[in-house]
């Protein structure tokens, strides 16, 4: 779907209700601030919305608790064209706040221009992406209010006074109203400010509040799987794998094999294939061509192979740490860097490059700092042994599972294949 060329800069913000205390999810703090591969949840919503060049300004709404906390979470993360505003007591409250600095903006001498359109959506569903956002903003510039749907799961019950069934609704009939929604300013602006105390504090649904106080009713889309709230803990764990899942989708392999170990370099290469859905082979020179690696980089790769041609040596490692750093690859999501060492068995100083590889465990540590996982892998083979693919599969499937575990733990393991 293309944007639409009527759309001038600035005529679409969002506001991401952010000031819930996350009671059902029971974590030390609330929800929006807990971490999900290492950054905020908050940090990865914000982060879905900033990449969609067409929205202007982002208003986060937290508690005034957890304002400072907002403002160094957009410092750490280099968040752009997003304001804090101070949330209220209830979710209607916070969303009223965050359209008033719109309004408002001459009493606040707040910059910001007001949206034609306004978008509204739980700071706590992470997993937004542009194709809905231009349904909904679209649907609103038409109907005045447009929301996501989805199809129920469970069905409606009601109970009577004695906590006995009195009917229940056909399932078929409803659509659980989900995130994100969209409203021409005005309307919902004029909703919130008509709005009786009853709804700012027991409501739940924006889109009721334009149909009852606008007469506006809301065009209802519907929305993809993606759309869920994060609300009780196992909604973090589902949350947490989803991430991991999207960043293992591929690797890059840097190598500069030379003489045999090209052949292991190469079947790995094709092994890996089976197990990651893009892997990319690089030379150790082009690596340092900043340019390319930019590419590799804004491609999304979070994980890199680097293959030693020096068994123990890890100038290929550290050279491949020094471009990532400076590429601020890791700034938004761990990288994982695995460094591979080929070990034919026959080397007769075998032990002194063991003791060397024992550095893997401090260099990682070091490395940790950065944002970057470093793992070490052993691959012991004889140049002509019938069980070399064998040897290879091993070391594909133990690569495969270090990019789709992402564990810190294990960082500066030598594992062998
Ligand atoms: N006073 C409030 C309450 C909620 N929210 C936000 O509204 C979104 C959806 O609300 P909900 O999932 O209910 O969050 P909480 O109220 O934090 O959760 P709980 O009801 O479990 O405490 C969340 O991003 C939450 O931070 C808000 O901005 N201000
Ligand atoms: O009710 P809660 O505060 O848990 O969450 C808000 C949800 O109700 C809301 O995000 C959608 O149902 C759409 O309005």
């Amino acid at each position: 779907m293309e944007l639409s060329d009527s759309w001038s800069a600035g005529s679409v913000a969002a506001v991401l209700p952010a000031g819930g205390s996350g009671e059902r999810l029971g974590a030390a703090r609330p929800k929006q601030f807990c971490a999900l591969q290492g950054r905020p949840l908050v940090s990865h919503t914000a982060r879905a919305l900033e990449r969609i060049s067409w929205i202007s300004d982002i208003i986060v709404v937290v508690s005034l608790e957890h304002i400072e906390t907002m403002k160094s979470i957009i410092q750490k993360y280099g968040h752009k064209r997003i304001t804090v505003v101070e949330g209220g007591v209830t979710r209607h409250r916070s969303i009223f706040n965050g359209l008033k600095i719109f309004a408002e903006n001459k009493l606040s001498n707040c910059p910001l221009q007001k949206p034609e359109v306004v978008i509204i959506h739980d700071a706590v569903r992470p997993f937004i992406e542009e194709d809905i956002l231009l349904k909904v903003v679209k649907a609103a510039k038409d109907h005045g209010a447009a929301g996501a749907i989805r199809p129920l799961v469970s069905t409606v019950v009601a109970s009577s006074a004695d906590g006995c069934l009195d009917h229940s609704l056909e399932r078929a009939r409803y659509r659980a109203s989900e995130m994100p929604q969209a409203f021409l300013f005005d309307i919902i602006y004029q909703a919130y400010h008509q709005c009786n105390d009853y709804d700012l504090d027991y409501g739940t649904e924006c889109l009721h509040l334009a149909l009852k106080y606008c007469k506006t009713k809301a065009k209802l889309i519907e929305g993809s799987p993606d759309l869920w709230k994060v609300t009780y803990k196992r909604d973090l764990y589902a949350a947490e794998s989803i991430i991991k899942d999207n960043l293992s989708q591929q690797v890059c392999v840097i190598t500069d094999m030379k003489g045999d170990d090209v052949q292991v370099g190469f079947l790995l290469h094709e092994t890996l294939k089976s197990h990651i859905k893009q892997v990319k082979r690089i030379s150790v020179s082009l690596c340092k061509d900043d340019n390319y690696m930019q590419n590799i980089i804004l491609g999304q790769c979070y994980n890199f192979i680097c293959m030693h041609v020096k068994k123990s040596a890890f100038q290929e490692t550290q050279q491949l740490v020094d471009i990532l750093e400076n590429a601020n690859v890791s700034t938004l999501y761990p990288v994982v860097l695995i460094s591979v060492h080929l070990n034919v068995s026959e080397n007769a100083s075998f032990s002194s490059e063991m003791e060397d590889l024992t550095r893997i465990k401090e260099f990682a540590r070091e490395v940790k700092k950065k944002n970057i996982l470093v793992y070490g892998l052993l691959i012991h083979y004889n140049k002509d042994d019938p069980q070399l693919q064998e040897t290879v599969n091993s070391a594909a499937t133990i690569i495969s599972a270090l990019i789709k575990d992402r564990n810190p733990e294990l960082i500066g393991q030598l594992l062998v294949a």
